[in-house]
């Protein structure tokens, strides 16, 4: 036992002294690595206007979310990954971790791999990381290299296909080092756990499943790992948005983490630009519904029946946006609960005729609510002319559910609410609820109207030239009456 203490002692004095990356050829090199940015291949790749390329067009599909989740060896990061991944079950998650982007060892370096350094930056195909990365955030699949960690190779004919998707994780205990990996970041998770707890989950990891034994354990430990976290590792610290003390453990980070994400995901950029603009938060149920109803192969039936389903959605998720007042009722068991009542100042408004598709599921909600019509003629495509308003006489004391399944350029949007606004409705009291919304109906009416509130389902990339939202769903009163052939 005492000469078992001493070499650990040992060991681990020794790890104060200098380290290297790659392969140490004499163990004691005497310059230091290389900064990775100088290399020149680091320069040649992704210029900075690839990536605001990417970043400036508003139009673009939304992007994925991009995590990353560093920390030292043996730190708890994939149990972090794996909690993260259950808790966001209803999304598409993709995990990639940095140890696949290990190079692998040459020949001779696998001669002398106990002097190889596993924990140094370079020993990581950075720019190879860098372009998966970037190929996944532009919606395309990427084939991630296998990396095997007893013979230190990358398999050279297999890969694993990582595909597009809402959530992307990138793990690994240098992700944070690089800028470029850093600024393809949307959060950046630490995960801190103590040095001795990481160093006896190490002991029993690589012993047990990777067949080693605990001298060279502690060696690899002492001269590669150690070092490279207090260089490498712990500096990367102070890049990160949230540290999670204890790892997995910690439940509660956890859970806001997700809440965060889950925020984040519900959140199209335009939602950032303009407050008052609502998207429901995206299910699979939701977007299964989109795809139906955009298939031009769907039967009318089933348009008709997914799109109810939908604008239901929508109504009730409109409907949380009015003012309330406390009410406390008594239970049946004679207990006092404290609720809400709902707001009784109510009415919708449809603009005919596709926005009569959205009256049934208002009125299943809202008992016996007054709903009012008004007509637009689309003269053109930027000329609307009111041709017909019945409204409920005393609107300007209600607020207003204004229906219309689809908001593109805008233009019948804001004649109905200059035409609400006239009969005294405050601004503030119009919700517009539809089902898609093109960027540039959204930007139109709040160029007029800011204070009043959309919630829609989905907003789309963009318009045609015909004014047609794109991708759409083409003529939505068409094919929700059946006169579109
Ligand atoms: N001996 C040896 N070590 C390697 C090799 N490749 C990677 N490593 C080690 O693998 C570590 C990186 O993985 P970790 O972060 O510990 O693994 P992890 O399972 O993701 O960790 P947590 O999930 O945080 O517990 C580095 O510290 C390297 O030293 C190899 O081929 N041989
Ligand atoms: O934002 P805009 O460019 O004004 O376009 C949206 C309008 O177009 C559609 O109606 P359409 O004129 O096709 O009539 P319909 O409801 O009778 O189908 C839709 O229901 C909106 O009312
Ligand atoms: O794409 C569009 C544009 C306006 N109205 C629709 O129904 N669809």
């Amino acid at each position: 036992m005492p000469e078992e203490t001493t070499s650990i002692d040992y060991v681990m004095e020794a790890a104060s002294g200098p380290h290297f990356s790659g392969l140490r050829l004499d163990g004691l090199l005497s310059s230091p690595p290389a900064s990775s940015s100088s290399s020149p291949a680091h320069r040649s790749l992704a210029s900075p206007s690839a990536f605001s390329a990417l970043a400036a067009d508003s139009n673009a599909p939304k992007q994925p979310f991009v995590i990353g989740v560093s920390g030292g060896t043996a730190s708890g990061k994939t149990t972090v990954c794996d909690m993260i991944i259950q808790q966001l079950h209803d999304h598409r998650v993709v995990l990639v971790n940095q140890d696949s982007f290990y190079r692998g060892l040459t020949p001779e370096e696998s001669e002398r791999v106990h002097e190889y350094n596993f924990d140094h930056p370079d020993a990581f195909d950075t720019e190879q990381l860098l372009d998966c990365i970037q190929k996944l955030k532009s919606g395309q699949a990427y084939q991630v290299p296998i990396y095997d960690f007893k013979s230190h190779r990358r398999c050279s004919d297999s890969f694993r296909l990582v595909n597009a998707s809402d959530v992307i994780i990138l793990e690994g205990i240098l992700v944070f080092h690089d800028q470029r990996v850093r600024n393809l970041m949307n959060m950046k998770i630490f995960v801190d756990t103590d040095a001795d707890v990481r160093l006896a989950r190490r002991i029993r990891r690589d012993t047990v499943e990777r067949g080693r034994d605990i001298n060279s354990v502690l060696e690899q430990y002492a001269k590669f790992v150690k070092p490279a976290f207090d260089d490498f590792v712990l500096p990367s610290k102070k890049y990160a948005d949230v540290i999670i003390p204890r790892g997995g453990d910690n439940h509660v980070a956890i859970d806001l983490i997700v809440q965060h994400i889950r925020t984040k995901l519900g959140q199209h950029d335009l939602c950032k630009i303009y407050p008052n603009v609502y998207v429901i938060q995206s299910t699979f149920q939701i977007r299964g519904m989109h795809t139906l109803i955009r298939d031009r192969e769907i039967s009318k039936h089933d348009f008709v029946f997914y799109s109810d389903r939908l604008i239901r959605l929508v109504v009730e998720h409109g409907l949380g946006h009015l003012p309330f007042t406390e009410k406390q009722v008594v239970t049946p068991t004679a207990s006092v609960y404290t609720g809400v009542d709902f707001c009784k100042k109510l009415c919708g408004v449809s603009i005919v005729r596709s926005g009569e598709s959205m009256e049934n599921a208002l009125r299943a909600c809202c008992k016996g609510i007054k709903i009012g019509k008004i007509l637009i003629h689309r003269d053109g495509d930027d000329g609307k002319q009111l041709i017909y308003e019945k409204l409920p006489k005393d609107i300007s004391e209600r607020h207003v559910l204004l229906l219309d399944p689809v908001l593109a350029t805008g233009n019948s949007a804001n004649q109905a609410i200059e035409l609400l606004i006239q009969k005294g409705v405050p601004e503030s009291h119009i919700i517009f609820l539809n089902l898609i919304s093109a960027p540039e109906g959204i930007h139109c009416v709040y160029k007029r109207f800011p204070s009043l509130k959309i919630v829609t389902s989905e907003i789309d990339v963009a318009l045609n030239e015909e004014f047609r939202v794109i991708p759409g769903m083409g003529e939505f009163g068409d094919r929700y009456f059946g006169t579109d052939d």
